[in-house]
């Protein structure tokens, strides 16, 4: 299969990142939102309108994408579907803020899966243009301009709960991704 992984909250903890930084940063203000208490995909819709600028200067800082702990098991993952013979790609959308975060992504992608799999990298802000047979993705609804080639496994995560679908973790990836369907029909 031709396997899109997205980036941030699959494959980079996000979530850790921002809570740490919060906390470093605002936490003596407005303690940082438990994970398991997320409920919105944009951090910034779970926190109070007045802190909308100091929630989007964390993930816009220099080092914030770069320095994202990686999620457990995705590595160890990734080698497994490689080794099992699947085509693997990243498939993220950068922040129009693109300034840290564009070279940060592949800089993450290289630190953590090594600089080969920078040209795994698919980096496009309508993944619906994207091929592939799965796209793995925290996204609740992942949208664009054209209808997908690809099926949607939500990456499970305390935000997207609310949606319908497949849905995977580090731990159960094997056995949702052999429910999904190729382009030719075969599992
Ligand atoms: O709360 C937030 C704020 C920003 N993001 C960013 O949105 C895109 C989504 O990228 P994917 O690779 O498709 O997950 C990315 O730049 C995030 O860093 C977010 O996910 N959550
Ligand atoms: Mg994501």
């Amino acid at each position: 299969m031709l396997i899109l992984l997205d980036q941030d909250g699959v494959l980079a903890d996000f979530e850790r990142g921002f809570h740490e930084a919060w906390d470093t940063r605002m936490g003596n203000l407005h303690p940082a939102l438990p994970l398991e208490q997320r409920r919105a995909f944009y951090v910034r819709d779970d926190y109070p309108d007045t802190y909308r600028n100091e929630v989007e200067a964390v993930y816009h800082a220099q080092g914030f994408y770069r320095d994202l702990p990686v999620i457990s098991g995705a590595i160890e993952a990734i080698q497994a579907l490689l080794e099992f013979g699947h085509d693997v790609r990243i498939c993220t959308s950068p922040l129009n803020q693109y300034r840290f975060c564009l070279p940060e992504k592949y800089e993450w992608v290289e630190r953590n899966l090594g600089p080969d799999f920078v040209h795994r990298m698919i980096v496009t802000k309508d993944k619906t243009v994207i091929l592939g047979d799965v796209l793995v993705d925290d996204k609740p609804s992942v949208t664009g301009t054209r209808t997908p080639a690809w099926q949607h496994v939500i990456f499970d995560q305390p935000y997207n709960r609310q949606a319908d679908g497949p849905r995977m973790t580090w731990e159960n990836w094997n056995a949702v991704l052999g429910t999904v369907r190729t382009f030719d029909g075969k599992h």
